[in-house]
């Protein structure tokens, strides 16, 4: 059964495959109306053109001349429409042209199902066809009567055929009509006539009953029959629907298609039904019917929902939010470039590295210099014999001797073959998050959570997909810019997704950076139920927000593997395609991205505790969208352990103080050598960028919060799912005063869904899974499910919620 059914589905998408304009729901209902009035204005013209079109043989051809008249009663348009579909067309049999017509406008503006419809055009046709044929024979004596296409059939099949094959001809496709569409058959025809004998019978045998007392006999034997017989003749719509179903019971064991019939059925007009029971007599058929209809229905309703009411927005309940604007972010370097090129200082900087290499017997042939923001790169081509591992073993002596902090030797340069100095501008320029933010690409990125960090050696910005990377970590020794990278990718980010789109976790043990984030709480941070604030500045609630997002990673699984997808984004387009339903608890799911400050801080103090559920969601959380920053002052490796470090190929290094900690961020040392003030490496697990950062200051940060904290706003942040410490449980609480506050909105839950299972209350009510399991247990104890009973879910044991309500009562 379920082959049969799955094959159908498979077949679908690429048969329907409809071409790339859409008709929605309002093209349907214009284009509906217009078609059933322009059918209207067909009969009318037609039956005009009966009674006028002697008259108004003047008039054609003539349309656009204003003074003539003509008497049809849609004029000169009636007229000439008129004449060409009946005269010149098919006659009387033109009237058919105009009922299909109007039923093509009835189909759209109703939103039928469109294969009905398709039936209609094509017998409607063939009966135009036949008719106009069929009166083709009498052409001679009226020309109307079959049209001219009427006509001349008829007269190339006589010709062909001659007058009697012709007639034969015309019979069978007759024939073929009452057979296949109107299903008649020469048993129906004979239990017709059997049956009008006996109705007759019987009215003869009532009539003889009033006088005849001896005839009753024979009476009960007729009426006894006759209720049998007559379903299968019967054509009221009422009585058709019972018989079908009736047949449906019948034909149950042999259908091999598992049905819907009842629903399916009803909604396809009564035309469709009247024909299913007609065909009763033939159980395949009957089969064939219902299958195509339900292929229909299933592979069109999302289809359908989504032509209906256009793709699910997620922005809709904030549709009027307005982004940020850029001139709420401040120009750095108004009035002219970021760069400034000092050519006495290039000279002076080419001299000195010649030199240098020159003292170590290193030629130089070929040297190139490209400026950047802070540090300027100086590509060196080596003469040739002079290998490249004797400059790399010199990396240090070269940057002693020439003298400038932050000097950094890149030997070779990866996929170019050349040797790289970064020597420090004298004059360094700032990079302004608003130069950022404004370049094009930034604007035009095409990310999931795009981040625009700053701009690179050669200037160009440089944009990150968080979403790619898939967590940071990010060090740096205090006062080098970790706090404005934070709020750097915060600000990307606001800059770019909605509120809808993108929820962010704070963690900030220091309590002031990144308090200014407090204003758009409702619009994009995400906290715990019950609790007051979202930023999260206390460590012990570290651990239940951590735990909570683990329980909100699960639960995301789960979405997903019933969504039969594989990650967040698929998810989120299946959802907004209406493929899945939100009755079965899926929910367009925002992006996350935990932001932990001083994750040092938080190690010290809550350890392992810590540890573990951020090492889960670094390992887990990546396809489902939840997206981990965490920010250390001390890259120490009891802070950075190999688990974390393991999880997160993505890092930032700022300024460190030794080439130690260095190893520890990025694998490598260089971020010792770095000058500090937004000035990092960036890796994703090859090689090194060396980028500034761009600097957003905080009152622009406090304008951005104040520009999105101004407008509407959800209702509260978004919650996260309820997580209480293992410590916390009670276990079974029998007493009616210890019940969870809960208790009765999940009971209600649970009778809903007549469906025991912790994971629903823990989805419906975002509730932990331990306090989730707790109120199963409560309710197991009130007599609301039944035991555990292993991998199934719960007996519900109350049928619905009236009964519940009573059962609350009488405890
Ligand atoms: N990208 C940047 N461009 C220019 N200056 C910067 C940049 N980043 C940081 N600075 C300068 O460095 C100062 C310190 O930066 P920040 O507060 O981010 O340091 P931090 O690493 O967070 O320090 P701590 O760990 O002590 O909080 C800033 O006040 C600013 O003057």
């Amino acid at each position: 059964m379920a082959k049969k059914s799955s094959k159908t589905k498979k077949k679908a998408p690429t048969k329907f495959k409809k071409p790339d304009f859409k008709i929605t729901r309002k093209h349907k209902v214009i284009l509906g109306s217009f078609l059933i009035l322009f059918g209207i204005a067909l009969v009318i013209a037609f039956t005009s053109f009966l009674f006028n079109w002697q008259e108004d043989q003047s008039t054609l051809g003539q349309f656009t001349n204003r003074s003539v008249e003509a008497n049809n009663w849609l004029s000169k348009f009636g007229a000439e429409i008129s004449n060409f579909f009946i005269y010149k067309g098919f006659g009387l049999a033109s009237f058919s042209l105009a009922v299909l017509t109007i039923l093509s406008g009835v189909y759209l503006f109703f939103n039928l199902n469109r294969q009905g419809l398709q039936k209609f055009w094509f017998w409607g046709v063939l009966v135009m066809l036949w008719f106009s044929t069929f009166l083709g024979f009498f052409a001679t004596d009226n020309a109307l009567l079959g049209g001219m296409i009427g006509f001349e059939t008829n007269d190339f099949l006589q010709d062909y055929l001659g007058l009697a094959g012709t007639a034969l001809f015309l019979f069978f496709v007759l024939i073929i009509y009452l057979v296949a569409r109107l299903n008649i058959t020469p048993e129906l025809v004979g239990k017709y006539f059997h049956k009008t004998k006996e109705e007759l019978n019987a009215d003869f045998d009532e009539a003889k009953q009033e006088s005849q007392t001896i005839e009753e006999e024979n009476t009960s034997v007729v009426a006894n029959t006759a209720p049998v017989e007559e379903n299968a003749t019967t054509k009221t719509e009422a009585e058709l629907a019972i018989t079908f179903e009736k047949k449906q019971e019948e034909n149950s064991i042999d259908i091999p298609i598992e049905q819907e019939p009842t629903i399916k059925v009803e909604d396809k007009p009564t035309e469709e039904r009247e024909k299913i029971v007609i065909k009763s007599d033939n159980e395949e058929d009957v089969a064939m019917e219902v299958e195509t209809i339900e292929e229909e229905e299933v592979d069109t309703l999302s289809e359908k929902l989504v032509k209906d009411f256009g793709e699910f927005d997620p922005t809709l309940e904030l549709k009027k939010y307005k982004f940020p604007t850029i001139d709420l972010l401040k120009d750095y370097n108004a009035g002219g470039s970021s760069i400034t090129i000092d050519q006495a200082e290039l000279e002076e900087n080419k001299d000195n590295i010649v030199n240098t290499l020159k003292n170590y017997k290193i030629e130089i042939a070929q040297i190139k210099a490209t400026v950047g923001p802070t540090v300027t790169l100086y590509e060196i081509v080596p003469e040739a014999g002079i290998r490249i591992s004797k400059i790399k073993n010199l990396e240090d002596d070269i940057a002693l001797s020439l003298a400038a902090l932050g000097i950094r030797i890149i030997a070779p340069i990866p996929g170019k073959g050349t040797i790289g100095i970064e020597v420090p501008n004298k004059n360094s320029s700032i990079v302004s998050m608003r130069s950022v933010v404004a370049s094009p690409k930034f604007q035009n990125a095409e990310m999931e959570l795009p981040i625009a960090f700053g701009k690179t050696i050669s200037n160009e910005t440089f944009v990150v997909d968080l979403a790619k990377m898939p967590h940071l970590l990010m060090a740096g020794a205090t006062g080098q810019g970790k706090s404005v990278g934070l709020n750097c990718i915060l600000t990307s980010l606001l800059y770019q997704k909605h509120p809808a789109e993108v929820k962010f976790v704070l963690v900030d043990p220091k309590k002031v950076e990144l308090t200014l984030f407090n204003k758009i709480e409702r619009h994009y941070l995400a906290k715990l139920p019950d609790t007051d604030e979202a930023i999260i500045t206390d460590n012990t609630k570290v651990i239940n927000t951590l735990n909570s997002l683990c329980i909100e990673m699960d639960n995301r699984y789960d979405l997903l593997k019933d969504a039969m997808v594989r990650n967040l984004k698929e998810y989120n387009e299946k959802f907004k395609a209406r493929k899945l339903n939100p009755n079965d608890g899926h929910k367009f799911l925002p992006y996350i991205v935990l932001v932990v400050d001083e994750f040092a801080d938080l190690i010290m103090t809550a350890g392992k505790e810590v540890e573990t559920p951020i090492a889960r969601l670094a390992q887990l959380a990546r396809a489902i969208g939840i997206h981990l920053i965490i920010a250390t002052q001390r890259p120490s490796v009891n802070v950075i352990t190999g688990m974390i470090k393991a999880n997160f190929p993505a890092r930032i290094a700022f300024r460190v103080t030794s080439k130690i900690d260095s190893r520890t961020i990025l694998d490598s040392g260089g971020a010792d050598q770095l000058i500090g003030r937004g000035d990092m490496l960036y890796t994703q697990g090859n090689d090194l960028v060396r980028i500034q950062c761009a600097f957003v200051d905080t009152p622009e940060v406090e304008k951005i919060t104040d520009y999105i904290g101004s407008q509407k706003a959800y209702p509260d942040a978004h919650l996260l799912p309820e997580y209480v410490g293992e410590e916390s449980g009670t276990g079974l609480d029998i007493d009616i005063s210890e019940r969870d506050k809960l208790f009765t909105q999940a009971a209600e839950v649970i009778v809903t869904a007549q469906q025991g299972s912790a994971s629903l209350l823990q989805r419906k009510l975002k509730l932990g899974y331990n306090r989730a399991g707790r109120i199963i247990d409560q309710l197991e104890a009130a007599g609301i499910v039944g035991p555990f009973e292993g991998s199934k879910a719960r007996q519900v044991l109350v049928p619905d919620l009236v009964a519940l309500e009573q059962h609350l009562n009488n405890e």
